[in-house]
């Protein structure tokens, strides 16, 4: 297994890219299920996840090219199997989104529910539920998600959904199937995400029908066919996030092109008030800091978009470990997103969780260690922390950070930091 090598200390400068964003890639890529005219992606990122998302697609018969570039282009015209198996459904929850687009496009489905997950239970109760609300029978038998149109139908029809809480993936599932249903769709308590916003921006090129998409209430009419386009990803806010934390906690003057600061409100006003300097600048984000010691730890509640990203947490915990004063940080979305904490810990960090709520009290000095990451941004919350510690840090189990981070280590090391990949 990979390792990262840290040597902490290095303050930030230069430029860096942001890349395309996964939560949106990995939607998109399902949504050109629902064509069989050739799809043409641009941006899409290089990770773990999209390799596994194309392989899913790919054992479904469609046709899918990566360059290197981060053209994909897909055609989904020999689709044959509505069918996601477990093995390549475990490791990323992200394949639920199938569901949606071969229900619609195929008329069934057969989805293995998506593998355990370190952040939460993620049980996908809502999405069933808005799939049924619009026709579909399903059953839920040995761990497969079983969908498909009731006898004589060739279409699912249109219906009003209001889902129990917010859901991202939900939300989506919902918008590739009312795509192409039989009259209209409206989903009540939808997400905001612009990720969300962005799908329906690349299924409205493929010829849908979509109105308040990245408000809380979207209304599709559904077509009965759906066309090839071209579509680019949009920019990663959680990656752009989780450099502004970076250089927040490091001290420097780095600035994140194509990073889009319309989309991280929540965020950089958290970052001002701690004391660094965010501004957004033609194509970008520019933040100058004065490192980590000289900022005031800030206290938040995660929350749906527009609130702060439960995606950010842990990065901006890793901030909160080594600036001066208390902060209380609130977990409002999975319950199980504290896994980094003990690991923070064994860099030297203060911090006290009591269920929802974990309590930063800032330290002077985080000493490097060997650590392990347990999820995605728990990875990167440690690559953070690693990065401000004394001395080497060992970040293990990196395959976490490689199912969502394009090329991390190398775009820390264009800006300056002293971090490098350890081959297994
Ligand atoms: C691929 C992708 O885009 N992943 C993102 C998506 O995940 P994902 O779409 O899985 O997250 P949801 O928005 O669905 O989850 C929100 C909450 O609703 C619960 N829930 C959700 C669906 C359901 O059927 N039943 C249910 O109880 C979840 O357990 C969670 O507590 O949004 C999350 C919240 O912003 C992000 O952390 C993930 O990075
Ligand atoms: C939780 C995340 O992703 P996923 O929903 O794909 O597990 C994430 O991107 O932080």
């Amino acid at each position: 297994m990979d390792k990262l090598l840290i040597r902490g200390g290095r303050s930030l400068q230069g430029e860096v890219l942001v890349s395309g964003a996964k939560n949106a890639a990995l939607p998109e890529l399902c949504a050109a299920l629902l064509t069989a005219e050739p799809v043409t992606l641009l941006n899409v990122p290089q990770l773990q996840d999209v390799s596994t998302m194309l392989k899913l697609i790919r054992n479904m018969g469609v046709v899918a090219e990566r360059a290197d570039d981060g053209t994909v282009r897909i055609d989904a015209s020999g689709l044959n199997t509505p069918e996601a198996p477990y093995e390549l459904v475990k490791t990323m929850r992200a394949s639920v989104l199938a569901l949606g687009p071969l229900l619609a496009r195929f008329g069934e489905a057969t989805v293995s529910l998506p593998g355990g997950c370190a952040i939460g239970s993620r049980p996908v109760d809502q999405h069933i539920k808005g799939l049924a609300a619009m026709g579909a029978e399903i059953v839920v038998e040995h761990g497969y998600i079983i969908a498909k149109l009731p006898a004589g139908w060739k279409r699912l029809k249109g219906a009003r959904i209001t889902t129990d809480m917010v859901t991202v993936t939900g939300t989506e599932n919902f918008l590739m199937a009312a795509a192409l249903a039989e009259g209209e769709t409206v989903l009540e308590n939808a997400a905001q995400e612009p990720e969300i916003s962005d799908l329906a921006e690349m299924l409205i090129a493929m010829g849908a029908k979509i109105e308040g998409h990245g408000t809380s209430r979207i209304r599709i009419q559904g077509v009965e066919k759906l066309h090839g386009c071209t579509h680019r990803v949009v920019a990663d806010r959680i990656e752009a996030g989780t450099f502004l934390c970076a250089v927040a906690a490091t001290g420097g003057d780095v600035v994140l092109r194509h990073g889009r600061a319309d989309h991280l409100d929540a965020v950089i006003e958290k970052l001002r008030e701690a004391g660094a300097d965010v501004q957004a600048v033609e194509g970008g984000i520019r933040v100058k800091s004065p490192g980590g010691a000289t900022l005031k730890a800030q206290g938040f509640r995660t929350t749906e978009y527009p609130g702060f990203p439960t995606d950010m947490q842990a990065q901006f915990m890793a901030l909160n470990c080594i600036a001066q004063g208390t902060a209380t940080v609130t977990e409002t979305i999975f319950e199980n997103r504290f896994m980094h904490v003990n690991e923070l810990v064994r860099l030297g960090a203060k911090i006290q969780v009591d269920g929802k709520v974990a309590v930063i009290e800032g330290v002077p000095r985080l000493s490097g260690a060997t650590v392990m990451a347990t999820d995605l941004r728990a990875s990167a919350s440690l690559v953070i922390a690693g990065l401000v510690a004394d001395g080497e840090t060992v970040l293990d189990r990196i395959y976490h950070l490689d199912r969502g981070y394009d090329c991390m280590e190398a775009k820390l090391r264009g800006i300056g930091a002293d971090i490098e990949r350890v081959k297994a």
